[in-house]
């Protein structure tokens, strides 16, 4: 059996006056992730873990933050753009571990949302999909909560 792993990392600036979207959720918050997508970094971070595990290089190669188009993208279409160039590799997802490092809000009552918006884009049970809340414990930016931060990991198995 043919396995691969990825692994993926986002961040992305807290700003007033933009949504705050994270797994495809919009979160009540008085701050929002600046980009030049929907910035919704724990997608970033599944969709360069999806590219890394088949060596198809990472996000901005494939959707330019230079390109128009990608403007105010929905980062769940670029996430099931990316993973559509994986399945035609013929590789599909065994299972997703995530962890969102976010000083606030409080991530907890959004988990379930955003595990649902994700297993519905790779096409898998919920149950293969996981996120982790945590805190940077008031340290660093992430602590002053200047930003949040996203990590992924995949693995792979040829369908
Ligand atoms: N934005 C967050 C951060 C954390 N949680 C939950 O709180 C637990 C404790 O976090 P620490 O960073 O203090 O270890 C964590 O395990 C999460 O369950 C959260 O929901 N949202
Ligand atoms: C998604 C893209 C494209 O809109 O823009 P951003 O929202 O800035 O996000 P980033 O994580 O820098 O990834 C790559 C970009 O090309």
């Amino acid at each position: 059996m043919n396995i691969r792993v990825g692994q993926g990392y986002d961040v992305h600036q807290l700003v007033t006056g933009r949504p705050l979207i994270l797994g495809g959720v919009t979160i009540d918050h008085d701050k929002g992730l600046l980009g030049h997508s929907d910035a919704d970094a724990l997608l970033h971070a599944i969709t360069d873990a999806l590219l890394g595990a088949v060596a198809l290089g990472d996000i901005g190669h494939h959707f330019p933050d230079t390109a128009a188009q990608f403007k105010d993208a929905d980062s769940r279409v670029l996430l099931r753009a990316a993973y559509q160039s994986v399945q035609d590799l013929g590789w599909r997802v065994v299972n997703v571990d995530t962890t969102i490092i976010a000083q606030q809000p409080k991530l907890k009552p959004h988990l379930l949302g955003m595990r649902q918006n994700i297993a519905q884009d790779l096409g898998i049970d919920i149950g293969l999909v996981n996120i982790k809340g945590k805190t940077n414990e008031k340290l660093g930016y992430l602590g002053r909560e200047e930003g949040i931060e996203a990590q992924a990991v995949v693995l792979l198995v040829q369908a």
